[in-house]
């Protein structure tokens, strides 16, 4: 679904970052992608979802050589690509229910439409009773499940998420997990890209495994 052949990235006129990256996120699979801090694992995500373009090599994405893409093609292919960013990115003068609806409302969708799908996927990340609250008053681990649910919304094909634990207790991260596992069962690939070592512990899940620029595989 998503393949990178030989893929090298520098930024500027520094180092390469990423060096001959050759692997594919094969549909309905699941993976962590880990390596130390300042390895790549950030940049890496930012070319699964096509916000940075390689310098080396080539991407392809859903069958579209990534180079070939036209400013006006990428929507529609990251529609089908959902990313839950570290920081959360929610809009902080929009409720749960409607940072979820976001991606949806911008499409040009009628409310009455998705409104019951955008209820059940909250309540589906367990934060039915903070449907109409503003980000500020969320927790961290509710945070992170609104962004969970608005990146799936719109049923992508595969889910990246960057550090989904980094900011939860144990018991939420297994939750999390859980959550994600089931996101998979029922079609969608994951990429979950993490240093922690006790949650891969807890699946016997594909490591794509970032250092020195390059990538080890362990499936
Ligand atoms: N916009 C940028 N301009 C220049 N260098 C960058 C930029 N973004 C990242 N880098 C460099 O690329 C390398 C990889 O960074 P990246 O953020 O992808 O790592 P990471 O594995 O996600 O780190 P962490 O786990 O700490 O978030 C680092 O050496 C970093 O300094």
């Amino acid at each position: 679904m998503i393949r990178f052949e030989n893929v090298g990235l520098r930024y500027d006129m520094g180092p390469e970052v990423l060096r001959d990256l050759t692997f594919e996120i094969r549909r309905q699979s699941f993976q962590f992608l880990t390596g130390p801090s300042g390895a790549g694992k950030t940049s890496l995500l930012r070319m699964l979802f096509l916000a940075l373009r390689p310098t080396r090599g080539l991407i392809t994405v859903l069958g579209r050589d990534v180079a070939t893409l036209s400013r006006k093609d990428l929507p529609s292919i990251r529609r089908r690509i959902g990313v839950v960013f570290q920081d959360f990115r929610l809009l902080d003068h929009m409720t749960t229910y409607e940072n979820v609806a976001l991606p949806l409302r911008v499409r040009g969708k009628e409310e009455r439409e998705y409104r019951q799908d955008v209820v059940d996927l909250i309540k589906w990340v367990g934060l039915g009773e903070r449907l109409n609250a503003l980000p500020i008053v969320l927790s961290g681990g509710e945070k992170q499940r609104a962004a969970i649910a608005r990146a799936l919304i719109d049923q992508p094909d595969v889910l990246l998420a960057d550090e989904p634990t980094g900011n939860v207790d144990a018991p939420l991260a297994r939750r999390l997990l859980r959550l994600f596992l089931e996101l998979n069962r029922s079609g969608t690939a994951v990429v979950i890209a993490t240093h922690d070592l006790g949650l891969m512990e807890q699946v016997d899940a594909r490591r794509l495994v970032l250092a020195d620029g390059r990538l080890e595989i362990y499936d």
